[in-house]
């Protein structure tokens, strides 16, 4: 019997425990994200094997499991526990950084400006390239570090600032070494297409893709070497447009990717379209989207992640996501953490949602939660507090849970603990005697 055996965390007795959801919803869209699930005086019990084993009224918990012994126990009064944030869309391993170019958009310069002049990604590409793994790795976990600080306990994490297939295998071993060696959950993309190289044309990169980049994955996914989860494209005017994009893309499917691209983010591509047709699993950005390619990717069940940072940063037209909302798009959020967008946080990603994007408070944090998830293939294990998910949780302290998102910028003094497989990973004593303030 569950309740007289040894478990590993109890958390006792939390303000609010916010489920997310509690009926196994892969997602939630219109209404369901509009109301999230929500305990009040309640407890959580997470075991041996790192899921998530009861969750309940701290009575019922404290009856359940008066036989059982714990490896911790912690007092959660007037606090809130959340399930652990989910970050759908990041490009973390890199070399130089490229604040030199933030000073130029502020003066005015474009961020394709910026690129074709041969800096943006390109600018990276030639510092990544000269890296050792070693020192990719070391920036890379400093980062990792940053975002489960802020509270994100699975992050999606791009290749793509190789190219040539030499670098980006090293930046996806640099990843699976972190997978390996990390607690925080990842799941790797790669982003052999996240530009044009200089020297090639759109076709014959696309052609060096299909021909040698991908059949290299797939053979060190069976030796066991690499194993990456999903597919991206920058479909972009000026990198690669609508016909290449499907190419590599339908390649990406055909070796058992899941479809995760960029698209229509600055200018109509009609990429939502071809993703909703391709079947992929999240389209990102999306600021230019059609009406109609809205209405197939709710057909699609296709994931839109949204990344407040980037039409903040380059002062781009908002994604809708009220439209898409209403359209019944599952609707996620990502930081895109990279060399343009340099933010960490999943808390501010979630402010900036809420204020520039008109989202409400449980739309952000069901976005941020299981919908960014879902992105990610990973809602039956992640994104939400129900038993048998993994026990991947934030306590905050505060006595409500949307502390997290209306303190912009404050989540280094609100985070309190961040748990994965119930394992405390983070333990924040600042935050006993700042958050009240
Ligand atoms: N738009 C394309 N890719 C990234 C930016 C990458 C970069 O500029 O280094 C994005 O999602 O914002
Ligand atoms: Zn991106």
């Amino acid at each position: 019997m569950a309740g007289r055996q040894r478990q590993r965390l109890l958390l006792e007795n939390a303000e609010q425990l916010v489920l997310v959801c509690g009926r196994r919803e892969p997602c939630l869209r219109r209404e369901g994200a509009a109301g999230l699930a929500v305990l009040r005086g309640a407890s959580l019990v997470v075991g041996l094997d790192g899921c998530i084993k009861a969750v309940g009224q701290a009575d019922v918990i404290r009856d359940q499991f008066l036989e059982a012994t714990f490896e911790r126990i912690i007092d959660c009064s007037g606090k809130c526990v959340l399930p652990g944030l989910v970050d759908a869309h990041t490009h973390p391993v890199w070399a130089g950084d490229r604040v030199h170019e933030f000073a130029m958009k502020l003066a005015g310069a474009s961020y394709m400006e910026i690129h074709q002049a041969g800096g943006g990604i390109h600018f990276t590409v030639e510092h990544t390239r000269k890296a050792t793994e070693d020192e990719l790795f070391t920036t890379f976990q400093h980062r990792l570090e940053r975002m489960l600080r802020a509270g994100s306990t699975l992050v999606e994490c791009k290749s793509g600032y190789g190219l040539n297939l030499e670098t980006e295998l090293k930046m996806l071993r640099v990843i699976e070494r972190a997978k390996k060696s990390m607690d925080i959950g990842i799941s790797s993309t790669y982003c052999g297409a996240h530009a044009v190289p200089k020297g090639k044309t759109a076709t014959e990169a696309t052609d060096d893709i299909i021909n040698n980049h991908l059949p290299k994955l797939k053979e060190l996914k069976l030796s066991g070497e690499i194993h990456v989860n999903n597919i991206d494209v920058f479909c972009e005017k000026g990198v690669f447009d609508l016909e290449s994009t499907r190419r590599i893309l339908q390649a990406g499917k055909d070796i058992g990717l899941q479809i995760n691209f960029h698209g229509d983010e600055l200018h109509p591509m009609k990429s939502a379209e071809l993703g909703a047709e391709l079947g992929a699993r999240a389209i990102s950005h999306l600021e230019e989207v059609s009406d109609e390619g809205i209405v197939a990717m709710a057909r699609a069940k296709c994931a839109a992640v949204l990344l407040p940072t980037t039409a903040y940063m380059l002062r781009l037209k908002q994604p809708q996501a009220r439209k898409m909302l209403e359209e019944g798009v599952i609707v996620a959020l990502g930081s895109d953490f990279n060399p343009n967008a340099y933010c960490f946080s999943m808390p501010m990603v979630m402010h900036l949602a809420c204020v520039n994007m008109k989202m409400s408070m449980n739309e952000a944090l069901a976005a941020a939660t299981i919908n960014a998830a879902y992105a990610l293939g990973k809602s039956d294990t992640h994104g939400s507090l129900e038993v048998g998910k993994q026990g991947d949780l934030l306590i905050i302290n505060s006595s409500r849970w949307e502390h997290l998102i209306y303190q912009f910028g404050g989540h280094e003094a609100l985070i309190n603990y961040v748990i994965i497989k119930g394992k405390v990973v983070y333990e924040n004593e600042r935050c006993e005697t700042m958050s009240s303030y």
